[in-house]
C-alpha cells in the first residue's frame, strides 16, 4: 500500500526496487529510489547491506510483488557508472540459477566479480607543439620538435619514445611553452581488429566449412555447430573466418579456452590473423584491466574477447559469435560455488542472443556427439591435417611382456624410440599424467602409509621442494627423516613415479638430452609456463615431461614422438565416464606429434592392450569408440540419456553429515520417473576436514530434475551448523 501522505509526486511503487545482490539469499531486496535518481531493471547500482556497500543489479520486480513503504527502507546509494545489464543478460542469469537450482545472487555475483574501484581507465597526458619555438636549442630537443612537426597529439611517453629522447626533455620542453599538455581518454580496452588483416589461403574442406559459418553469423540466429577436425587439421583457422564476419557486422565474439596456458600462443595467432591482441579474461588478468575490459564490453567497445569460463558472464551488448574451444575439456565444469558446466551455458547463452555458436574438439563429448548424430548440432568435418601428414596412431607397448626393469618406468622400446627421435633432431613427450615426485610415501619397516590430517588421499612428495603436499587441500610438511609411526630412521620410500621422479629416470637414460618438466603447480606460475612453452616451440628442449597440461591444443611444430607412461591410470575406478575421458586425453596427447613436417609417432604403456578404450586408440578408430560408448550409456541409462543431479553432504562431523544425507533422502518427493540412490560415502571420503556422502537422483532425459529438487530442497530439513549441501545438475565428477 501506498502511504497516503507520501510526500513524493511519484506514486510509492515506482519509487521502491529490487536490487538483486551477489549474495546467498533466495530473492532480490527492495530498496527505495532517492529522488531525482532514474533507475530501471539491469541497472547497476551501489546500495548499503549491513554494513558493506555492495553492487547489486536492479531486478525485475515481480506483478505480484507486495507493496512496500519507501519510508522503510534503505536508500539506493548510488547508481555504477556502466550500461544496464540487458534482458537478454538478465534471462540468462536467471536461467543458470533456475537450472542449477541456485540461489540467483550467486549466479549474478558470476556477473559482477570485479573490483568496483578498478573500474575506471587512468587518465593520460598527450602532448602537441604549440607556435612558440625554444630559446634554447639542443639535438635532442631539435628531435622532438622533428617527430612532433605534424601537429597530432601524442602520449608523453609515445613522443619521448619516437623522438628517441628522454622523458625529461618533453618536460623542459612544456615548462618552456614549447608544447602543450592535453588530457587524453584512458587507453582503450582493446583495439579494433582488422578482419582482414592477414587472410590464409583455406584448403577446401576449410573453406567449404568456413563458408558455413560465415552464412551462419549472417544469419543472425541461433545455430549450434561442432567443427569436428583431427587433431592439427586447421579448426583454429577455419572459425577465424566466422570471428572476421562477425567483426565486419561489427557486433562482438566470444572465445572459450579451458586453460590459461594455452591463451598466449593463441593471442598471439590472433594477432597474425586479425592485427591485433583480442582483449584477454581469466583470473591472471590484473582487476584494474578487467574492470576495463568489463566495461568495454558492456559499452561494445570490445569486440572479441578470449577468455577462461568466466567470461561467459560479461555483459556484451551485441554478442554475434560464440565459440567454445576444447569444447570436451573437463574444465568448463566449474566444480564449487555454482555448479555450472560452461559449455552447455554457453549454448543456452547464444540461444537467448540469437547467435550461431561454434563447438570445436577433435574428440568431441558425448553429449556433443550425440547432438551431431541426431542433427541438432551441425557438424563441420575437417578430415585431414593441415600439414599432411597422418594423426598419429597409438601403439600399445604391453607392459606384462615388456616392462621396464623394477623402479623404473620406461619400457625398453620407448626409451629406444626417444633417442632415436632426438638423433634425428626431433622432439619426445613423455606423458604422465601425475604431479610431483611419487604419489605414496611408505615406511619400509612398519608398513605405514603417509596421508593427509584433513582429507582421504596420500600425501604427495615434491622432491624439487622438499616437501609432501595433499593435492586436494594443499596441506603440506617437510618430507620426514623417520616414520612417523614407527620411528624407523631412514626407512621411508617413494612408491610409484610423479613427473619429477620421470625426469630423473630421463635424465639418466639420455644424459645429453634437454630435458623440461612442465607441469602446472611449478614456481613461478603462468608467466613461467607460458615461457617454458615458448622454448618447447622454439625447439630449445629435446624431451618433455608433462601432465595433462601438454594434452590441451599446444601446437608444439618439432614433436615427433609422444610416449603415454601409464595408460591405464583413468580407467580404474568406476566413474560412467572413466572411458571418454581416457580416450580424449590420450588421443589428444597423441595428436601433438607430428602436425608439421615429420609423420609423429605415439607409444601406449597399458597392462590392458584389450581394453575396449586402447583397441579404438591403437585402430585410430574413433567412430568405434563412439559407437561402442554411445550404445553402453543408451543401454545403462547414463547421460546424455538420463539426467543426474548429485547431493553431496558434508560436515565436520561424520554421524551428523551421514545422518542429515538419510533424512535428505527419506524425503525426495515420490514420482515413478526419478531414482533417488544413496546415501553413501563419497569416494573421497574426507576433504578439508570435511566428511562426505552422496546422493545421486537420476531421471529420464525429458524429466524437469531441477524442478524436483528445487520442490525437494523446499521441503527438506536445513542443513544446520557445519552441514552443508551441494547440488550438482548434471555432474561431471563422481568423487
Ligand atoms: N589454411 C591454413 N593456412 C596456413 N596455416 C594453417 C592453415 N590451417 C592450419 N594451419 C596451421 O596448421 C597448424 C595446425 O592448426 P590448428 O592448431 O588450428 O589445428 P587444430 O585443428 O586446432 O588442432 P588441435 O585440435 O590439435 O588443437 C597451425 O600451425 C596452423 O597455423
Ligand atoms: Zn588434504
Amino acid at each position: 500500500m501506498a502511504a497516503p501522505d507520501s510526500p513524493s509526486l511519484f506514486p510509492a511503487q515506482e519509487r521502491v526496487v529490487d536490487v538483486l545482490l551477489p549474495v546467498a539469499v533466495g530473492s532480490a531486496y527492495s530498496y527505495a529510489v532517492p529522488q531525482g535518481m532514474d533507475v530501471a531493471p539491469g541497472d547497476i547500482v551501489v546500495v548499503p547491506l549491513g554494513t558493506r556497500r555492495l553492487l547489486g543489479c536492479v531486478w525485475p520486480r515481480g506483478e505480484d510483488a507486495p507493496a512496500v513503504d519507501p519510508a522503510r527502507l534503505k536508500l539506493i546509494h548510488r547508481r555504477y557508472d556502466v550500461p544496464p545489464l540487458r534482458p537478454e543478460m538478465i534471462a540468462f542469469l536467471r536461467w543458470i540459477a533456475d537450472y542449477t537450482v541456485t540461489p540467483p545472487g550467486m549466479v549474478l555475483r558470476l556477473a559482477l566479480r570485479h573490483d568496483e574501484s578498478a573500474g575506471f581507465g587512468r587518465e593520460r597526458t598527450g602532448v602537441r607543439l604549440t607556435d612558440k619555438r625554444p630559446e634554447r636549442a639542443t639535438v635532442a630537443r631539435g628531435r622532438v620538435l622533428e617527430a612532433l612537426a605534424d601537429g597530432f597529439v601524442r602520449a608523453k611517453a609515445e613522443a619521448a619514445r619516437e623522438a628517441a629522447v628522454s622523458p625529461s626533455v618533453i618536460d623542459g620542453l612544456i615548462d618552456d611553452g614549447v608544447l602543450e599538455t592535453v588530457v587524453l581518454p584512458p587507453e582503450p580496452a582493446a583495439e579494433t581488429p582488422d578482419p582482414d588483416h592477414d587472410t590464409p589461403e583455406l584448403l577446401p574442406a576449410q573453406r567449404e566449412a568456413a563458408d558455413r559459418l560465415v552464412a551462419a553469423v549472417k544469419t543472425r540466429a541461433f545455430a549450434p555447430h561442432l567443427i569436428d577436425g583431427v587433431t592439427g587439421s586447421g579448426k583454429t583457422e577455419t572459425y577465424f573466418e566466422a570471428v572476421a564476419e562477425t567483426i565486419r557486422q561489427g557486433r562482438q565474439t566470444l572465445i572459450l579456452m579451458p586453460e590459461i596456458a594455452l591463451t598466449q600462443a593463441f593471442l598471439d595467432r590472433f594477432a597474425r590473423r586479425f592485427g591485433v591482441r583480442p582483449a584477454e579474461w581469466h583470473s591472471a588478468v590484473s582487476s584494474r584491466r578487467r574492470g576495463r575490459i568489463f566495461k568495454g564490453v558492456a559499452s561494445g567497445e570490445v569486440s572479441v574477447v578470449v577468455g577462461a569460463r568466466s567470461a561467459l558472464f560479461l555483459p556484451f551488448t551485441d554478442l554475434g559469435l560464440i565459440i567454445v574451444d576444447e569444447e570436451h575439456d573437463g574444465a568448463y565444469k566449474q566444480e564449487d560455488g555454482v555448479h555450472y558446466h560452461a559449455r552447455d551455458m554457453a549454448v543456452v547463452r547464444a540461444r537467448l542472443e540469437a547467435a550461431p555458436i561454434i563447438l570445436v574438439s577433435a574428440t568431441p563429448s558425448l553429449e556433443t556427439e550425440v547432438n551431431a548424430r541426431r542433427g541438432r548440432y551441425a557438424r563441420l568435418h575437417l578430415p585431414e591435417r593441415f600439414a599432411g601428414t597422418r594423426v598419429p596412431r597409438l601403439e600399445p607397448i604391453d607392459l606384462r611382456k615388456e616392462g621396464p626393469p623394477r623402479g623404473r618406468w620406461i619400457a625398453p622400446r620407448l626409451a629406444q624410440e626417444m633417442e632415436r627421435t632426438i638423433e634425428a633432431g626431433g622432439q619426445a613427450l613423455l606423458f604422465l599424467n601425475r604431479r610431483g615426485y611419487a604419489p605414496l610415501t611408505l615406511c619400509r619397516a612398519c608398513g605405514h602409509r603417509i596421508r593427509c590430517p584433513s582429507c582421504s588421499s596420500w600425501l604427495v612428495e615434491h622432491r624439487f621442494r622438499r616437501r609432501l603436499e595433499c593435492h586436494q587441500c594443499g596441506y603440506a610438511t617437510p618430507v620426514p627423516s623417520d616414520c612417523p609411526n614407527c620411528h624407523e630412521p631412514n626407512a621411508l620410500i617413494p612408491c610409484g613415479p610423479g613427473v619429477e621422479r620421470l625426469h630423473e629416470e630421463v635424465a639418466a637414460l639420455l644424459p645429453q638430452a634437454r630435458t623440461q618438466v612442465l607441469s602446472s603447480d611449478l614456481a613461478g606460475g603462468v608467466e613461467r609456463l607460458r615461457a617454458e612453452l615458448k622454448a618447447i616451440e622454439d625447439g630449445e628442449v629435446d624431451v618433455i615431461v608433462g601432465t595433462q597440461l601438454v594434452a590441451k591444443g599446444h601446437n608444439f611444430p618439432g614433436l615427433a614422438m609422444v610416449g603415454v607412461i601409464d595408460a591405464d591410470v583413468g580407467l580404474g575406478h568406476g566413474d560412467p565416464r572413466a572411458a571418454e575421458r581416457t580416450f580424449q586425453l590420450l588421443h589428444q596427447v597423441a595428436g601433438r606429434a607430428g602436425r608439421h613436417n615429420v609423420e609423429g609417432r605415439a607409444f601406449l604403456q597399458t597392462y590392458m592392450p584389450e581394453h575396449p578404450v586402447m583397441q579404438a586408440l591403437v585402430a585410430g578408430d574413433r567412430d568405434a569408440f563412439y559407437d561402442r560408448e554411445i550404445a553402453i550409456r543408451e543401454e545403462a541409462h547414463l547421460p546424455p540419456f538420463a539426467r543426474f543431479c548429485a547431493l553431496i553432504v558434508s560436515g565436520t562431523e561424520a554421524p551428523a553429515a551421514h545422518a542429515h544425507a538419510r533424512a535428505l533422502a527419506a524425503c525426495s518427493p515420490f514420482t515413478d520417473e526419478v531414482r533417488v540412490l544413496g546415501p553413501a560415502e563419497a569416494p573421497l571420503a574426507l576433504v578439508r576436514g570435511r566428511h562426505r556422502f552422496r546422493l545421486l537422483a537420476r531421471a529420464e532425459r525429458g524429466f524437469d530434475l531441477s524442478s524436483y529438487v528445487r520442490a525437494w530442497m523446499a521441503g527438506a530439513p536445513r542443513a544446520t551448523g557445519s552441514l552443508r549441501v551441494e547440488i550438482d545438475i548434471d555432474p561431471q565428477s563422481f568423487l
